[in-house]
């Protein structure tokens, strides 16, 4: 059974496409990885099941809910936990989750078992009293998680809950999710880097400038992705505009430019290699630089879906 069913999601921002035809199905009791580099609409894709955010076009449905059409339905079912949150100064660790459970209606009786239980989840107990604000980066992300959980939702939507953790707090993130997942909990979290997903996911899709272009098992992804080299294009000028272009050819899975040249993900073969730099000349740009990355395919596919900042 699908908890989680995405058709053909667009959403546009100006000319600009945050999301372009993204499909994906997530089985119940999955944890899937959604990664992709910063701007691949990781975050866009996640606040549309959130129910935060309308799509330009597409459905989803969550536990067989619409996003659109019965978001309050949907929310009963998800726990979502946004990039970027606030903690309010002058709570307690405790008084922080009992306030979310008020918000959720739970019963007053059942408030302190539940956020006692809550913080021993996420390995906060010796914190239950400590003021917010006075806890940690990586504390202040696991209780966010915590207080996504107060209504024991089905489906967990995770956006980037490592992110600028250092590896200790990443590692004990990394267990608590774990431990999510024993729950039998259905989970898309989403990540900029690769690695820091593969090892606790079922199952991994890439997203790239709003295009699903890899999903699978991990396994399946990883293989997949060995057809694919990096190819280095340098042009003296308009390189927004050659990606742009890029984009759109054959064979070409994904390309930016944070190099300050075109990285190409390509799966053509020499052939149509050959003609894409063809192409690309007669089409007036100047190229400075057409080759293929060397190396460690492994690192060729972390310098298109790795760290970029
Ligand atoms: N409110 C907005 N107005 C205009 N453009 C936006 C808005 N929100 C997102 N975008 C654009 O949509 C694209 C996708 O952004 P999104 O935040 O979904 O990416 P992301 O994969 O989550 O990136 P990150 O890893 O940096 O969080 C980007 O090009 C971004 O600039």
């Amino acid at each position: 059974m699908n908890a989680i069913v995405i058709k053909s999601l667009t959403k546009i921002y100006g000319s600009n496409y945050a999301l372009r035809e993204f499909s994906l199905n997530i089985e119940a009791g999955r944890v899937y990885g959604l990664i992709g580099p910063n701007g691949a609409g990781k975050t866009t894709a996640m606040s549309i099941l959130a129910t935060l955010l309308a799509p330009d076009g597409g459905t989803a449905t969550v536990g067989g809910y619409d996003v659109v059409k019965e978001p309050a339905l949907v929310r009963r079912l998800i726990g979502y936990m946004p990039d970027f949150f606030g903690v309010y100064d002058g709570l307690k660790a405790t008084e922080y989750l009992e306030f979310y459970a008020a918000a959720y209606w739970i019963p007053v009786g059942e408030r302190p078992r539940l956020t006692r239980n809550l913080l021993e989840l996420v390995n906060l107990s010796d914190k239950a009293n400590t003021y917010v604000d006075l806890l940690s980066r990586g504390m202040k992300q696991r209780l966010a998680l915590a207080r996504c959980l107060v209504h024991d939702p089905a489906v967990l939507i995770l956006d980037e809950p490592a992110s600028g953790l250092d590896p200790r707090a990443r590692a004990e993130m990394k267990e608590v999710i774990r431990q999510l997942r024993r729950m039998n909990k259905t989970i898309l979290i989403s990540s900029h880097i690769l690695p820091e997903l593969a090892e606790m996911c079922d199952n991994i899709a890439i997203l790239e400038q709003g295009r699903l272009v890899a999903n699978g098992t991990v396994e399946e992804v990883a293989a997949a992705r060995q057809g694919a080299r990096i190819l280095k294009i340098d042009v003296a000028e308009k390189l927004t505009e050659l990606i742009e272009f890029l984009c759109q050819q054959p064979g070409v899975a994904g390309a930016d430019g944070d190099a300050g040249w075109a990285r190409v993900s390509y799966t053509g073969n020499k052939a149509a290699q050959g003609q894409l730099l063809r192409d690309i000349m007669d089409r007036g740009w100047t190229v400075l630089e057409f080759a293929e990355v060397k190396g460690n395919l492994e690192d060729a596919f972390m310098a298109m879906t790795g760290e970029v900042e």
